[in-house]
C-alpha cells in the first residue's frame, strides 16, 4: 500500500493532482490548460473507456485530489458514451473526492441524481450567452455580465417531469422534489425557444459540482478562471475538513491509457536531435539512403538571390522546361495575401520520393527511377520520425564534420559572390529544401483511429527536393537554392533564366512574348477540345440535402456539435483528343489560377498523382523559430452583384456563422495546446472577414510557440503539431473523432487528397501546409474500374471535393447551395 501525502493545502505548498476523464472530446486540452493555469495543478488524462482505470477506480482516484469529468459527444444515459463516469458518482464514503462535471460530465452528474436529460428544442452549439446566477458557491464574486459558450444538444431537467412543456420550465434556486440533492446555481434564460436552461449545480452533501457551459472556450468570459479557482477552493476546504490526503505510491498499479500531451509523449522519436546528427549514424534506412545522395560530410546550401520583378512561378517553370515533368509548385497566384511562391524540382538520380498508403500501411521510397524500397509499417506514426530525421540530416546549419572551406572547394563561388557558399544562409527564404507534397484526409483519419474507406491513392506523397526556387513577391526577389554538391552551374543557369524572364517582362512587344501567347492559345484550344466532350457528374441536390438532414439529426442527438459534410464532383474527360493521350494538367492549372486566384494555389505532379488547386486556407505553418500558425476558415458567402461587402459582413457576423467558426477555433486551440501547452497557445485573430475571388469567408488565426530549444530537449517540433492536428479541424467538425465517424458513414467514400493538407517541411525546421480545398485531383491509378485512365481508352477522371459545415442552424437548401458555390469556384474556372 502507499503512504500518505502529508503536505498541507492550507500551507499552500501542495501541488494539486487532478484526474481528467476525457469522453473523446475536442476541447479537452483547453480545459486541462485552464486547470493548469488557474490552479498550478498537475493534470493526468484518462479516457472513459480505460478498462484498467475502470476496474481499479478506487485505487486510481486515491492518487488524486480531485476529478474533472469533461465534455463529449453522445448522451449521458448511453453507457458507451460515458464509460466509467457513472461509477464516479457512486464512490462510497471512504473513496469519495471532489468532482467537477463539465457539459456531458455535468449531465451525467445530474442524471445520476434523479434528473432527466432530454433533447433541447433547439441545440446550442457555439452559442455565447449571458448567464443568470446568484453569486454563490462556484459563482461567488462573479459579475452579472458573465458570458458562457455552450456546446450542447441536451439539457438537464431537475423537475423530472417529461410531460412538462419545455417553455414552462422555470428558474429556481432550491433543490426540486425530484432531485433533492442538487442545488441549481445558474440558468440561461436568454433563449425563448428553449425556455430557461439549467447551467450549473452543486450537490447538497457530496463534493460534486457541474457546469453545462464550457468555461475553457475562447468566448467565455475571463471570469471563468475565478469560477475554476472557486471550485478548487471549495475542494480544498472539503479535503482538509475530511482529512483526506492522496495516496502516494512508489509504483502505480495502473497506467493511464493516454498521457496528457500526446505530442510531447510521442515526440521522443528514435531520432537523435539535429544538433548531434552530424556525427551519429541515421536510424532509419530512408534517412540514410537519402543522406547518401549528398556525398559530403556536411550538407551545404548553395544559393543565389536575384531581383525578379513581375516574374510568375508558372512562367519560370515553363522556361525551365519543367511543365510536363514531375514538379511541385506552391503558388500564391498573385493573390493579395500571398507572399511566397515555391518551386520544387526533381533531379534524376537524386530526388527521393516517399509514399505511404493507409490501406496496406506500406511505405515506399526510392531515389527517382532507381529501386523502390518497401517497408511494412505498423502504423502511420512510424512515418513522421523518419521524415523528421531525413530533414535534420540535411540541416545546413549542422556543421559537424570537416571544415566548410574544404567541403566547398569543388564548388567555390565566383569571386565576390560569397552567398553561394554555405556560411550565409538566406534567412529571408522560408524554404531551403526538403519534403514537398501532401497528406490525405484518410492519413489523418488513421492518426485519430477512425476506420477509413479504402482509397487507391498514396495517402502520403512527398518528394525530397534538393533544388528549389522561392519567389518573394513582396520584395520581388527570387532565391535559387540547392542542397546538392557541385550544383553551382545549375544555380547560375537558373539565375540567367531569371534575368532573361525579368527583362522580357519589362519589354512589352517582345517577340518571345508573342510566341508565348501563341503557345498559350494553342494550349487553351486543346484544353477546350478535351473539356467540350467531358462529362460532369455533380452531387444530386436531393441526396445532398438528405445528408444535411441526417447530419442535423446527429447534431440534435448530441453526437456532434458541427459536421463538415462534403461530396464529390467528377469530370470524366475522354481519352485521346487529336492524338493527345491526356488533357494537359499544366494548362488546366494555369487556367484555374488565372480565374480563381487564391493564396495557397498548388500544382503538383508526383508519383502518379496530379493536383491543380486554388485553396484559400492555410492549415498550419511553423517558422524556424518555432512560431506556429493555424488559419481556419469557417463561414462562407458567395459574391454577387446583390451581395455587397456590407451585406456579406452582416451575414458573416450572424450568430450562425460565428458559432461555426468559434467551434473550430476552440477545436484548433485544443489540437495545438495538446502539443505545446495552453500557456503557449493564443488566438491572434477572431473571426475576421476576408475577401476572395468568388466568396467572402470568415477567418480566425490561432498561434503558438514551440519551445525554442525543442530540438535539443527532445521537445515537440512542427511535425508533432502537424500530426496531432490531422485531419484539419475545419474539414471535420467537432468533436473530431465522433464527427469523422459520422461523416464517413454518411459520405460513404474516401475523400482522398481533398480535405487533406499540402505543402512543405523544410530542412531548416520550418513548414507550411494548406487545406486541400477548391482543388481538382487526378490519379493514374483510379481504382478497379478505372486503371490506366487515358491509356486503354478509359476516360481520365478529375475529382473536385466540396462541402461545408453543417450546424443545427443550417438549412438543407442553403448547405446545398454553399457546396455548389465552392465547387463552382473551381468548375466554373475550368470550363470558362
Ligand atoms: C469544405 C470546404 O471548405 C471548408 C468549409 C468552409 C465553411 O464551412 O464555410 C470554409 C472553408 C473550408 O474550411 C470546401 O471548400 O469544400
Ligand atoms: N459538450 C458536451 O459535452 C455535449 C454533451 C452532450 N453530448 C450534448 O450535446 O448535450
Amino acid at each position: 500500500m502507499g503512504s500518505i501525502d502529508t503536505s498541507d493545502f492550507a500551507a499552500g505548498s501542495h501541488t494539486g493532482k487532478i484526474l481528467f476523464v476525457d469522453a473523446f472530446d475536442s476541447f479537452t486540452n483547453n480545459i486541462v490548460g485552464l486547470l493548469e493555469q488557474c490552479l498550478q495543478a498537475e493534470v493526468t488524462l484518462v479516457h472513459i473507456n480505460d478498462d484498467k482505470v475502470s476496474e481499479n477506480l478506487e485505487e486510481t482516484v486515491s492518487h488524486f485530489d480531485a476529478v474533472v469529468v469533461g465534455p463529449g459527444p453522445g448522451h449521458p444515459g448511453i453507457p458507451s458514451d460515458v464509460g466509467f463516469i457513472n461509477k464516479l458518482w457512486a464512490l462510497d464514503d471512504e473513496n469519495i473526492l471532489p468532482i467537477l462535471g463539465i457539459c456531458l460530465g455535468f449531465q451525467s452528474l445530474c442524471l445520476a441524481h434523479g434528473a432527466e436529460v432530454e433533447r433541447l428544442p433547439c441545440a446550442r452549439h457555439g452559442i455565447v450567452s449571458k448567464l443568470l446566477h446568484n453569486n454563490v458557491d462556484i459563482f461567488a464574486g462573479i459579475g452579472d455580465g458573465f458570458e458562457a459558450t455552450q456546446y450542447h444538444s441536451l439539457r438537464v431537467d431537475l423537475l423530472g417531469n417529461k410531460s412538462r412543456d419545455a417553455l414552462s420550465h422555470s428558474v429556481f434556486w432550491e433543490p426540486s422534489e425530484a432531485c433533492p440533492s442538487l442545488y441549481p446555481l445558474a440558468w440561461d434564460t436568454t433563449d425563448e425557444a428553449n425556455g430557461p436552461i439549467l447551467m450549473a449545480v452543486r450537490h447538497t452533501t457530496k463534493p460534486f459540482s457541474g457546469v453545462q457551459f464550457h468555461p475553457e472556450s475562447i468566448c467565455t468570459s475571463e471570469e471563468s478562471k475565478q469560477l475554476i479557482s472557486n471550485w478548487w477552493t471549495n475542494a480544498q476546504t472539503w479535503l482538509t475538513k475530511r482529512g483526506r490526503a492522496r495516496t502516494v505510491h512508489k509504483k502505480q498499479i495502473w497506467e493511464p491509457a493516454d498521457i496528457l500531451r500526446t505530442g510531447l509523449a510521442s515526440s521522443s522519436p528514435d531520432v537523435t536531435p539535429s544538433g548531434s546528427l552530424a556525427s551519429s549514424p541515421p536510424t532509419s534506412h530512408l534517412a540514410g539512403l537519402l543522406r547518401s545522395v549528398v556525398e559530403e560530410d556536411d550538407v551545404f546550401l548553395r544559393w543565389e538571390k536575384k531581383p525578379a520583378a513581375k516574374i510568375t512561378p508558372t512562367s519560370l517553370i515553363e522556361v525551365l522546361g519543367q511543365k510536363q515533368n514531375e514538379v511541385v509548385l506552391l503558388d500564391s497566384q498573385g493573390h493579395a495575401s500571398g507572399n511566397f511562391s515555391i518551386i520544387g524540382l526533381m533531379v534524376p538520380g537524386k530526388t527521393m520520393k516517399v509514399t505511404y498508403k493507409v490501406a496496406d500501411k506500406i511505405l515506399r521510397y526510392g531515389i527517382d527511377q532507381g529501386q523502390t524500397c518497401t517497408m511494412q509499417l505498423n502504423s502511420i506514426e512510424e512515418v513522421w520520425p523518419m521524415l523528421q530525421e531525413a530533414l535534420d540530416l540535411h540541416d545546413p546549419r549542422n556543421q559537424g564534420g570537416s571544415s566548410r572551406a574544404s567541403s566547398t572547394s569543388s564548388d567555390m563561388a565566383p569571386a565576390g559572390l560569397d552567398q553561394y557558399v554555405a556560411g550565409h544562409l538566406p534567412v529571408g527564404s522560408p524554404f531551403w529544401g526538403g519534403f514537398m507534397g501532401y497528406i490525405s484526409y484518410e492519413a489523418g483519419l488513421e492518426t485519430i483511429d477512425v476506420e477509413p474507406h479504402a482509397s487507391y491513392i498514396p495517402d502520403i506523397n512527398f518528394a525530397f527536393c534538393h533544388r528549389t526556387i522561392v519567389i518573394d513577391h513582396k520584395t520581388s526577389q527570387v532565391y535559387i537554392q540547392s542542397l546538392l554538391p557541385n550544383d553551382l552551374a545549375w544555380i547560375l543557369d537558373v539565375g540567367r533564366t531569371v534575368d532573361g524572364l525579368t527583362s522580357r517582362a519589362e519589354l512589352t512587344a517582345d517577340t518571345a512574348d508573342s510566341q508565348k501567347s501563341i503557345t498559350d492559345a494553342r494550349e487553351c484550344a486543346t484544353l477546350d477540345r478535351f473539356l467540350s466532350s467531358a462529362q460532369v457528374a455533380r452531387p444530386q441536390e436531393t441526396s445532398y440535402r438528405d445528408k444535411v438532414l441526417r447530419c442535423q439529426e446527429l447534431l440534435a442527438s448530441g453526437d456532434s456539435y458541427e459536421l463538415c459534410l462534403t461530396d464529390e464532383t467528377k469530370i470524366s474527360v475522354p481519352a485521346a483528343v487529336n492524338g493527345r493521350m491526356e488533357m494537359d494538367a499544366w494548362a488546366l492549372y494555369k487556367r484555374l489560377r488565372s480565374k480563381n486566384a487564391a493564396p495557397f494555389g498548388a500544382f503538383m505532379r508526383l508519383s502518379g498523382v496530379s493536383v491543380v488547386g486554388t485553396s484559400p486556407e492555410r492549415f498550419l505553418s511553423w517558422s524556424r523559430e518555432g512560431k506556429c500558425q493555424f488559419r481556419p476558415i469557417k463561414g462562407t458567402v458567395k459574391k454577387s452583384k446583390e451581395m455587397t461587402r456590407e451585406r456579406a459582413h452582416a451575414i458573416l457576423e450572424s450568430s450562425k456563422e460565428r458559432a461555426e467558426n468559434l467551434m473550430i477555433v476552440d477545436l484548433i486551440r485544443h489540437d495545438l495546446s495538446g502539443v505545446i501547452g495552453a500557456d503557449k497557445t493564443w488566438v491572434s485573430k477572431l473571426m475576421a472577414v476576408e475577401e476572395y475571388e468568388t466568396v467572402y469567408q470568415l477567418v480566425s488565426v490561432i498561434e503558438g510557440q514551440l519551445p525554442v530549444n525543442g530540438v535539443e530537449d527532445g521537445g515537440p517540433r512542427g511535425i508533432d503539431v502537424l500530426k496531432a492536428s490531422l485531419p484539419p479541424g475545419s474539414m471535420t467538425g467537432a468533436p473530431k473523432k465522433r464527427s469523422c465517424e459520422i461523416l464517413s458513414d454518411i459520405e460513404q467514400r474516401p475523400r482522398g487528397i481533398y480535405s487533406g493538407v499540402l505543402g512543405y517541411m523544410d530542412v531548416g525546421g520550418s513548414g507550411d501546409f494548406s487545406v486541400v480545398i477548391r482543388t481538382a485531383v487526378k490519379t493514374d491509378d483510379q481504382g478497379v474500374n478505372n486503371t490506366n485512365a487515358g491509356i486503354n481508352g478509359d476516360p481520365e477522371v478529375w475529382r473536385i471535393g466540396a462541402g461545408g459545415a453543417v450546424t443545427i442552424q443550417s438549412t438543407d437548401e442553403s448547405e446545398f447551395q454553399e457546396m455548389e458555390t465552392k465547387c463552382s469556384s473551381v468548375l466554373g474556372a475550368i470550363f470558362s
